[in-house]
């Protein structure tokens, strides 16, 4: 199967407080994006990537991609109001049959993750990068008071990529809009229609740059992973 990504990167990265698109900022010495995208260049199996910005960013992220050699950038796109858009835009821009989806903001996913996901949907049918659960985790009533503690072992905290049939997965999202379905992240799209995502075991390190304390908890995994101190699983 031959791969293509959409990395998506046209958020307002509010939860950061930041004055800008938080996939802009500095992270060991680079920005955010080019973390990100470096692992796409590195992967083998990705062939080209679509990049989904924010508007009037088109150019510098483009300037981002052309100061780091980046190669595989096919097009960069315009997103929508929600992630979901955004995805959705991307994948009709691609070309390829099967097609990672990854945040922009998890910077520090490696090539050989992205293989792994490659393989797995190869074999399942599409599969999403995930870790189990630490914290014991809550159902609330939306008034501050728990109602229920889900089994926790069976609960996963999904990162990202994921990896589907593109054109399976575009079916899926033309359904949930039709339908009015929102959807935070894509694989809930075949859940909902009750096709399997595979799990692939990922790295608590693949941490998702959400709030201003995990550019912190980034920087420190890099200087890591720099050492060659891997993050435990
Ligand atoms: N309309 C949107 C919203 C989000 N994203 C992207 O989806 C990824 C995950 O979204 P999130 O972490 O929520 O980013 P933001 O929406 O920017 O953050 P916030 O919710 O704090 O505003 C990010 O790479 C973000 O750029 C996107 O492309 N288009
Ligand atoms: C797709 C995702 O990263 C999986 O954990 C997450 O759902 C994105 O949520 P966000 O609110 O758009 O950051």
């Amino acid at each position: 199967m031959d791969w293509g990504a959409v990395v998506v990167a046209a958020g307002r990265g509010t939860r950061m407080g930041a004055s800008e698109n938080k996939v802009y900022l500095e992270l060991a010495g680079r920005t955010v994006l080019a973390h990100t995208l470096e692992a796409f260049e590195r992967s083998i199996s990705v062939k080209s990537v679509v990049l989904v910005v924010g508007p009037g960013e088109q150019d510098r992220a483009t300037g981002v991609a052309e100061r780091e050699g980046f190669r595989k950038i096919t097009r960069v796109i315009i997103g929508g109001a929600e992630r979901q858009d955004s995805v959705y835009a991307g994948l009709d821009a691609l070309t390829t049959r099967g097609v990672l989806v990854h945040d922009a903001a998890r910077p520090l996913v490696t090539p050989e993750q992205i293989e792994a996901c490659c393989a797995a949907a190869e074999e399942h049918g599409a599969s999403a990068l995930a870790v189990p659960v630490k914290d014991t985790i809550k159902v609330s009533d939306g008034n501050g008071f728990i109602v229920s503690t889900p089994e926790r072992s069976t609960l996963w905290s999904v990162q990202t990529p994921q990896a589907f049939d593109r054109s399976e997965l575009m079916a899926a999202h033309r359904q949930a809009r039709e339908e009015g379905a929102f959807a935070t992240d894509d694989a809930m799209l075949l859940e909902r229609l009750s096709r399997k995502v595979a799990i692939v075991r990922g790295d608590y390190a693949n941490l998702k740059i959400t709030t201003p304390e995990d550019l912190t908890f980034a920087e420190l995994l890099l200087a890591a992973r720099r050492r060659g101190e891997g993050s435990p699983k």
